[in-house]
């Protein structure tokens, strides 16, 4: 259980997929949204929110299905047919709806992802599928994002990865400090993304310019 619950920020890509803990059972689960219906203030035996314990785990297990999706898998078909091509591979705009750690609530937004392939390329639709395996976890935006680049870096190893999220975090806008519109932005480089700031530079402005 606690296992599960952890969201896997240390050791490697592959050690992290590795170490997956048990389940609780849908009774259990059911049981703890009507004890979360009754802390609103709500009857969870009235007859508009009987079969809500039910509905919500059913939910649960589409948002945060991506427990249960190996994104080194995902990336695990690659292809070296490319025609020479060894120039960068952006995938800008991919929409994600993620969940913030602290308060589970959503966080939306949308992740840039950049690769510089060495000899190999991996499918363009993987890369969305990272971003949603991970998405679909309980998250900070800056553990989603390194998540994201040192699995897509680990794995195809490529000369190097360029990660941008930008994202509106609801526990910011519809609770607490209550500041709608606030945008923000995380970033992650590795190999000549890191180490070039022509190449970091490039990367920022092939996502600017439309
Ligand atoms: N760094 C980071 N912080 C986040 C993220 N999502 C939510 N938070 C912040 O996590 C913090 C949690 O702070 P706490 O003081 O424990 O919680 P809180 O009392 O609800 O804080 P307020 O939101 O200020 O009312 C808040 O500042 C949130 O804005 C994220 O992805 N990254
Ligand atoms: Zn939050």
């Amino acid at each position: 259980m606690d296992a599960i619950l952890r969201n896997f920020s240390g050791g490697s890509v592959e050690t992290r997929e590795r170490d997956r803990g048990g389940k609780p059972s849908r009774e259990q689960v059911e049981a703890a949204v009507r004890t979360l219906i009754a802390w609103t203030g709500d009857d969870p035996k009235r007859e508009g929110l009987i079969d809500t314990p039910a509905r919500v785990a059913r939910a649960f297990e589409e948002l945060y299905g991506g427990y249960f999706e190996c994104p080194i898998e995902a990336l695990s078909r690659t292809f070296e047919e490319v025609g020479g091509y060894d120039d960068i591979v952006l995938l800008r705009d991919i929409p994600f709806v993620s969940h913030c750690e602290h308060h589970m609530l959503p966080f939306t937004g949308t992740a840039h992802v950049a690769y510089y392939p060495e000899g190999r390329v991996v499918g363009l639709s993987k890369l969305a599928r990272v971003v949603e395996i991970y998405a679909r976890r309980l998250q900070t935006q800056e553990n989603l994002t390194a998540q994201i680049a040192t699995t897509i870096d680990e794995v195809l190893q490529p000369r190097g990865v360029a990660l941008l999220l930008e994202a509106e975090h609801s526990c910011m806008s519809l609770r607490g400090v209550q500041k709608h519109g606030v945008s923000t932005v995380t970033t992650q480089f590795t190999g000549v993304f890191q180490n070039d700031p022509a190449e970091q530079e490039r990367f920022l402005r092939l996502i600017r310019n439309r």
